[in-house]
């Protein structure tokens, strides 16, 4: 993965390498924006190529401010350099990434867009990553050699057509396949931008021995694999015989310590919290903001792909909650710095055995409580004491967006259509699929409205819930969509007599 100096793009990065980092704990809120005299300015107008080519460089920046002065929109002096190991604001609230917008908004959104656009498909280091594509709105201030990078996104967004018409009368529908991906899931796009920030403070000599996350499964299989890479020692505390058997095995073939703790995520998050505020590790759990920026770029690369048009809906599973505020800034961001002019309504879906989520949403917002989640197929959503509430609230009442729920048989029934149609979902997709169902029975989600279902890790990681379902295994569940094999002697007779039967069914 060295570092490569072709040109490939018609657009050359604009961002230059930021030679001098801050290095107090708490850096001066002062604006970096370039000065005018500096800048490229449009003037309204997007520039050609050859301006940029030619043009002074600009310093991109963001810093850690508290999520609050955010939610809130009132001014703070309260921030932090992202060279900063901290993860929490003084009040014990949590942060945010702020991103210099004046700076950004030197050029236009057609810019931009033609910028991301011309990086789609290179291998040019680290463009040709659907998350290093957006670097300026990621890590703007890191050196692409500090960056450590699977080429991790441009996942696909897959017309579900046959899904669409055939379940909820749709010729709109989309799955954007997030899990088909380095370890197979979402969390790549987090992992690459966290890690390679670990990358860059252990080069500036910060003394940090590893990195740690408690996980159900996904964070662990995408933090041991990036810090293998670099060869940063990793840590992950796992809720003991709750995660699936492929996503136990992905750090434990990457390297990672792990541990198998005799609780639930809850109780591995809180120890994880504990441990990283007494030893030198770095928290990779989405409590720590960076995750954030390298999930909300799904968001980005969806209008991307819809070659910068809206859709109407997007349906993102939610456990931990980091990612429905990712998905909601990402696509604020396209519309503050005008590459579209208004965002999708926004739904997160929960599963009914852990739903904390959907409980405040149903009190109107009244009344939250963490809960104790109990066993899920969707079980990396297992989670009863989400740390992104917060975030997940304010993306939701700042898209119009709606919380929903699926029972266990609803989850792993959706899940058995979408693969009955040709895709292999896990069961969170199977959880977003059955928000979807539910929002179409009621008349929210109309026939013609462009809906966008967020798939978040590779089916292939959930087969023993799969085979149960198709095997009838699954106590109290009925599993319509059942499709067991059939045994049969090795004998041609009863191998027709099987098929014609087969076929006769099918035919009437
Ligand atoms: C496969 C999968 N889907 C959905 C989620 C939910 O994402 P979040 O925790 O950001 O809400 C997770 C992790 O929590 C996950 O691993
Ligand atoms: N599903 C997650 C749970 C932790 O979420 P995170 O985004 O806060 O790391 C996992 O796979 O571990």
């Amino acid at each position: 993965m060295a570092s490569s100096s072709l040109q490939l793009f018609s657009l050359p990065p604009p961002s230059p390498v930021q030679k001098h980092r801050p290095s107090s704990s708490v850096i001066k809120c002062i604006s970096t924006s370039p000065s005018p005299s500096s800048a490229l300015s449009t003037n309204g107008s997007t520039p050609l190529p050859n301006s940029i080519l030619s043009s002074p460089p600009i310093n991109f920046s963001a810093k850690y401010v508290p999520f609050t002065s955010i939610a809130t929109g009132s001014p703070t002096s309260e921030c932090y350099s992202l060279d900063e190991i901290v993860y929490r604001s003084r009040s014990g609230g949590l942060l945010d990434v702020q991103h210099d917008m004046e700076a950004l908004k030197q050029f236009d959104g057609e810019y931009w867009k033609a910028l991301f656009d011309s990086r789609v498909g290179k291998t040019t280091w680290p463009y040709g990553s659907g998350v290093w594509s957006k670097k300026e709105w990621v890590l703007p201030e890191i050196d692409d050699d500090d960056i450590v990078s699977a080429f991790e996104g441009n996942s696909n967004l897959f017309w579900a057509e046959r899904f669409g018409k055939k379940f909820v009368g749709m010729n709109d529908l989309w799955v954007k396949h997030c899990g088909i991906s380095h370890t197979g899931s979402f969390k790549d796009l987090g992992m690459t931008v966290l890690v390679s920030q670990v990358n860059r403070l252990r080069k500036m000599n910060r003394p940090l021995v590893g990195v740690g996350c408690a996980s159900t499964g996904d964070t662990s299989a995408a933090l041991s694999a990036y810090c293998a890479a670099a060869n940063i020692p990793s840590i992950v505390f796992l809720p003991a015989n709750k995660i699936s058997m492929a996503q136990l095995v992905q750090p434990i073939a990457n390297g990672a310590f792990v541990l198998s703790i005799d609780t639930d995520f809850d109780g591995c998050m809180k120890l994880i919290r504990e441990v990283t505020s007494e030893l030198p590790i770095y928290l990779a759990n989405s409590l720590n903001s960076l995750r954030l920026e390298g999930q909300k770029t799904a968001a980005i690369e969806i209008l991307q792909q819809f070659d910068w048009e809206v859709p109407d809906w997007v349906i993102i599973p939610g456990g931990n909650l980091g990612n429905i505020y990712a998905f909601y800034k990402g696509f604020k961001m396209c519309q503050e710095l005008g590459l579209v002019d208004r965002i999708p309504r926004l739904v997160c879906a929960q599963a009914a055995n852990a739903n904390p989520l959907y409980l405040y949403y149903k009190s109107g917002w009244n009344q939250y409580q963490p809960i104790k989640a109990d066993a899920t197929f969707a079980s990396a959503i297992q989670i009863g004491d989400p740390v992104s509430i917060d975030r997940a609230v304010y993306a939701l009442k700042n898209s119009d967006g709606i919380v929903e729920e699926a029972t266990e048989e609803e989850l792993m029934d959706a899940m058995a259509m979408a693969d009955s149609t040709g895709m292999f979902i896990c069961p969170h997709t199977g959880v977003a699929l059955t928000a979807l169902i539910k929002l179409r029975e009621r008349g929210i989600i109309g026939p013609n409205e462009r809906t966008v279902v967020v798939s978040t890790a590779h089916g292939l990681k959930f087969t023993q819930a799969k085979i149960d379902y198709h095997s009838k295994n699954i106590p109290g569940l009925a599993c319509g969509l059942a499709n067991p094999p059939v045994e049969v002697k090795d004998d041609l007779g009863k191998v027709m007599d099987v098929l014609k039967n087969y076929l006769d069914r099918r035919s009437s």
